[in-house]
This record gives C-alpha cells, sequence and structure tokens, in this order.
C-alpha cells in the first residue's frame, strides 16, 4: 500500500530564552503509523508534540498536515482539522460523570471551532463520545464520578477525551506513566485498536511499550532528531544506546 504523509514539519524550532528546546527538526510522519518520539529527559519531545498540537508557538520552520499548512492555526483548529492532544488528569473533572468529562472535552473543541453561541449537534456529541468510552472500556462506567475511578482508568479517560474529538491524529504524551503492569498490557491493545482507524504519536518512556508498539521510532537529543527507524533499528544503533539506552 503507498504511504501518505499526514504530518511533516520542516526547519521546525522553538527557543526558550537561549535554550533551543526543538532544534531545525525535520519530520515525517505517514498515515497508519504507530510512532513512538523517545529520547533523554529534556531533549524535546514534549515541546515538539506541543508545537505539532499548537499548543506552544514556534520560533521558526513550519508544520503540514494533510498537505496543509498549519504553522499559525490555533491549537482549536488544528483539533478540527483532527490533531487531538490527549488531555491530563488535571483537566478532568473529579465530581461529573465519566461520560460529561467526554462530552464536555468534546462540546468545547466542537463549540470553539464553531464560534461562541452557535448550536451543537448534541446528537454528535453524544454519539462520539461513547464511541469512546467503548472503544477505552470506559462505557460501563460512563456514570461514575471520574474522581472515584482508579487511576488507570482517569488515564484512560483522557484517553477518551482525546478520542472524542475524532483525531486523524491522537498524540499521547507519556499516557503509561503510572499505570500497573496489566493495564499496560491492556492499554497496548486499545492503541493497536485506535490505530485502526487513526495515527498515534506517543512519547513514551517504557521501553518494552516503545519496542512492543511502535511502528516506527524517532529518538530525539537536545532539540534534534538523533536516529529515525524501526524498533530493530533503533535497538541496534550505536549512537542510540550511547545517547539515550546507556550501553
Ligand atoms: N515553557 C518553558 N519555558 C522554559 N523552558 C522550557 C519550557 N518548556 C520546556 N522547556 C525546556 O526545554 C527543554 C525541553 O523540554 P521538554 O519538556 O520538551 O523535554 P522532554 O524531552 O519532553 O523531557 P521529559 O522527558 O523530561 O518530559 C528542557 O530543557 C526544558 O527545561
Amino acid at each position: 500500500m503507498a504511504t501518505v504523509t499526514l504530518l511533516e514539519t520542516n526547519g521546525l524550532s522553538r527557543r526558550f530564552g537561549g535554550l533551543k528546546a526543538v532544534d531545525g527538526v525535520d519530520f515525517r510522519l505517514d498515515r497508519g503509523e504507530i510512532r513512538a518520539v523517545i529520547g533523554p529527559n529534556g531533549a524535546g519531545k514534549t515541546t515538539f508534540v506541543s508545537l505539532v498540537a499548537g499548543r506552544v508557538p514556534p520560533s521558526e520552520g513550519s508544520i503540514r498536515f494533510e498537505g496543509e499548512d498549519v504553522t499559525r492555526l490555533p491549537a482549536h483548529a488544528r483539533v478540527r482539522r483532527g490533531i487531538a492532544y490527549t488531555f491530563q488528569i488535571t483537566s478532568i473533572f473529579g465530581n461529573l460523570s465519566v461520560f460529561d468529562n467526554v462530552a464536555l472535552a468534546v462540546q468545547s473543541a466542537l463549540a470553539k471551532e464553531a464560534g461562541f453561541g452557535a448550536r451543537l449537534d448534541e446528537a454528535e456529541i453524544r454519539g462520539r463520545t461513547m464511541t469512546a468510552l467503548d472503544l477505552t472500556g470506559l462505557a460501563a462506567r460512563a456514570d461514575q464520578p471520574a474522581g472515584t475511578l482508579a487511576y488507570g482508568h482517569q488515564r484512560l479517560v483522557e484517553v477518551a477525551m482525546g478520542l472524542g474529538l475524532a483525531p486523524k491524529l491522537l498524540i499521547l504524551d507519556e499516557p503509561t506513566q503510572g499505570l500497573s503492569d496489566p493495564e499496560i498490557a491492556d492499554f497496548i491493545g486499545l492503541v493497536r485498536t485506535i490505530a485502526e482507524t487513526a495515527t498515534v504519536m506517543l512519547i513514551e518512556h517504557n521501553m518494552a511499550v516503545v519496542m512492543d508498539l511502535a511502528t516506527r521510532i524517532t529518538v530525539l537529543d537536545r532539540g534534534r532528531i538523533l536516529a529515525e527507524g524501526t524498533p530493530a533499528e533503533i535497538r541496534a544503533d550505536a549512537r542510540v544506546q550511547h545517547a539515550y539506552l546507556g550501553t
């Protein structure tokens, strides 16, 4: 099957004062990939995905999504185009039900795009919410206050909030952090299911998860791409071993 570029960055950079957190990154992501972004602490991983999602403006460079320049689009407009960045547990309302949390995320994304006061399609919001809850296995907990869920399930609510946006690209930032081993195993299955309909880019520190899940891996180091390849290629790369894997 021919590969189709979904996301492309050219010369993408972000400075914080004198620090180049992301430094001239030329990156390409094909539709249907599960791409892991790895690298040492402070390598620029979160800054890079934040640039893609529109949460941080670039200092230089460009971002194209589905062939169109989105560099200057605000985050909510990118959501509408299909770029979703998972929410953090901090943005979950503990006293609201799981359903309402996901529905609110969907509603706010649609409302920002439609403009204040625009009528929203309730059936669409409900439909997207239920699909996201089914996918994440949270449907049975839809009515439960989100704050009463176990930590691992709250992390799934974050993923459901991202999925509710019906993304073409779902960006997950350290999704397995704090999960137990059985929860991680379930999560790997969930990402594979998500990847049937969306492209996934995840920042992940757990190397077992990365090697199991990723179709390709991008290694960032000091704001630059140090290496890129399949899990086998990355495992065998001497520069990566030296800079990151500590061997
Ligand atoms: N808002 C900010 N203001 C100033 N410096 C920042 C800001 N955000 C990130 N940085 C710096 O940019 C560099 C890259 O940070 P970033 O969080 O992108 O790295 P990371 O690879 O995601 O790290 P980690 O694995 O620890 O999460 C770090 O040196 C960080 O301190």
